[in-house]
């Protein structure tokens, strides 16, 4: 499923009509038609429904709606919000047949919205893709009126007044009960400050051409089909070197748990073999409940692991590195070393990323693929910025640091993006706020770390592991645990429910 900006959708419609000949107009009836089947699947003849629509082709949408609903025997009203004038285009086009069927309408005064009030239902055609900065009078008065309601509100295409795009934070927009986009996802629907506008969304198609979104946008979310698609499948001649060996760098005195999780999280996705490299201390700590593993003894400083007795890196597949490792002077000379010496891909995640950060540009020097794991506060630090600012642009940050540092990037969130170093973006869609505690980060490396070592593409393979890592804690929240209890080691006993419902 395709991910667009405002401008992309333009670009698509224009492409639709100008190269394959599809008609506006035929679009908006796809369009409004594809939107009321879905309306009408979760609403009673006996309802009272009130359409609201704008002056253009969101608003064209709002009459198409209207007038395939009211022939299907449905109680509706079209409140139009602005003046005749103002109706150009495909949507007046709409309008006069909606009329021309014997559809009821009434112009909005500016004043009490009586057909607000009395309804049941509010359809919300009024703006869509096409909003320009914060809502005008009198339509910015409708929508704190619609808000104050408690009925069900749903939105056509965008709630309007919110931008599809990213980077706004000032604007007043219709909170939607539900909201049936129209192509394509926009961005809003992935940014924490904007997505709740949009309550439940569904997708409906209108018969948009996929060459159309193939050539126009390099965003798209990464669904359980992908998932299908590409997923490394285990032959029965395969033996342990065939899935990877891994090596894990991190762990210190004070948190020898992030390491055994990644290493278990590593192998219970798949990984062959997986050595962690830490100190005794931590080896002896954890050892004795990650029996599969084997270990690398570091030496250390005060408990934290420092370069003095040289990781060797040379003979494996794939290194996770920084889980856990502590922030000490000392140790960012080991993380420094490990990033230059290994000719294998590296994940570096956790204080992995705070040893890197001033020697960013360092990783445009490596053969082979970096992939970086910043929540959205390591990604503040790593690009000296505000975490807010990255929270309202999280794609445009992501894609410009992945390109100029060219690593894969997961920035991670409650829609996690995942950048290629060429700018191409996925969003995972699993995971759920039982994840939003200690230890998930380093569970999704071991899960990235087995995943990069199997036979698929580096993209995949990380979109693969944010897929698996999301989904392990939505079954278990759907089976078996809440939002409160679920630990990051159940994720990873979770791995295998995953696994069984998609090989
Ligand atoms: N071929 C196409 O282009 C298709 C477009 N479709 C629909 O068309 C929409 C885009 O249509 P448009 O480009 O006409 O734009 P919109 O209909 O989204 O919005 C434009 C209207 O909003 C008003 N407006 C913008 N900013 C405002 C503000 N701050 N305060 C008050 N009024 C404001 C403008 O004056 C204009 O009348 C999509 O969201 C989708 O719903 C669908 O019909 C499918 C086909
Ligand atoms: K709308």
């Amino acid at each position: 499923m395709f991910i667009v900006t405002a401008k992309e959708m333009y670009d698509i419609d224009k492409f639709a009509m100008q190269e394959i000949g599809l008609d506006g107009k035929l679009l908006m009836e796809n369009a409004g038609r594809a939107v009321a089947e879905k309306i009408t699947a979760m609403s009673s003849k006996q309802e009272k429904i009130c359409v609201l629509a704008g002056a253009g082709n969101n608003g064209g949408d709002g009459f198409v709606i209207a007038r395939t609903m009211m022939d299907q025997g449905y109680h509706i009203h079209v409140l139009q919000v602005v003046p005749d004038s103002k109706i150009r285009g495909d949507a007046s086009f709409h309008k006069r047949i909606y009329e021309n069927c014997g559809g009821s309408l009434s112009l909005f005064d500016g004043i009490d919205g009586t057909e607000v009030l009395d309804a049941d239902i509010i359809i919300d055609a009024m703006i869509g893709i096409g909003v320009k900065g914060e809502l005008r009078e009198p339509l910015l008065s409708l929508v704190s009126l619609i808000n104050q309601q408690t009925k069900k509100v749903i939105s056509v295409d965008v709630p309007s007044g919110l931008p599809a795009d990213e980077g706004t934070v000032e604007f007043s927009a219709v909170e939607a009960t539900y909201t049936f986009i129209i192509g394509a996802p926009k961005i809003s629907a992935f940014l924490n400050h904007t997505s709740p506008y949009y309550g439940t969304w569904e997708l409906v198609s209108i018969g948009l051409p996929k060459k159309a979104f193939q050539l126009s946008t390099s965003k798209s979310i990464w669904n359980e089909t992908n998932v299908r698609d590409c997923f490394p499948g285990r032959k029965p001649d395969d033996h342990k070197g065939t899935h990877g060996k891994g090596l894990v760098i991190g762990g210190c005195t004070e948190m020898p748990g992030a390491l055994s999780m990644t290493l278990k999280a590593a192998l219970r996705a798949g990984a062959g073999l997986i050595t962690g490299a830490t100190s005794e201390h931590v080896i002896n700590r954890i050892a004795s409940t990650n029996v599969e593993a084997t270990y690398a003894v570091l030496s250390t400083t005060d408990g934290f692991i420092n370069n003095d007795s040289k990781v060797n890196v040379q003979d494996y597949d794939a290194i996770a590195l920084g889980m856990g490792m502590g922030r000490k002077a000392f140790t960012s000379e080991l993380v420094r070393d490990v990033v230059s010496e290994a000719n294998c891909p590296i994940i570096i995640d956790g204080d992995g990323l705070h040893h890197i950060q001033p020697y960013l540009t360092s990783l445009k020097r490596r053969k082979s693929p970096t992939i970086m794991t910043p929540h959205p506060r390591e990604m503040a630090m790593l690009l000296g910025a505000n975490v807010n600012e990255i929270l309202v642009e999280p794609f445009r940050y992501a894609s410009e640091f992945a390109r100029k540092f060219d690593v894969y990037l997961v920035l991670k969130g409650m829609y996690s993006i995942i950048t290629s170093p060429e700018g191409k973006q996925s969003v995972n869609m699993t995971g759920n706020p039982g994840l939003a505690k200690g230890g998930s980060g380093d569970v999704l490396t071991g899960i990235i770390l087995a995943m990069i070592m199997q036979r698929q593409d580096m993209f995949d393979a990380i979109c693969n592991a944010c897929y698996v890592h999301g989904k392990s804690a939505d079954l278990l929240i759907k089976h078996q645990h809440s939002h409160h209890d679920l630990l990051a080691s159940d994720v990873i006993d979770g791995i295998a429910n995953v696994y069984r419902t998609i090989s």
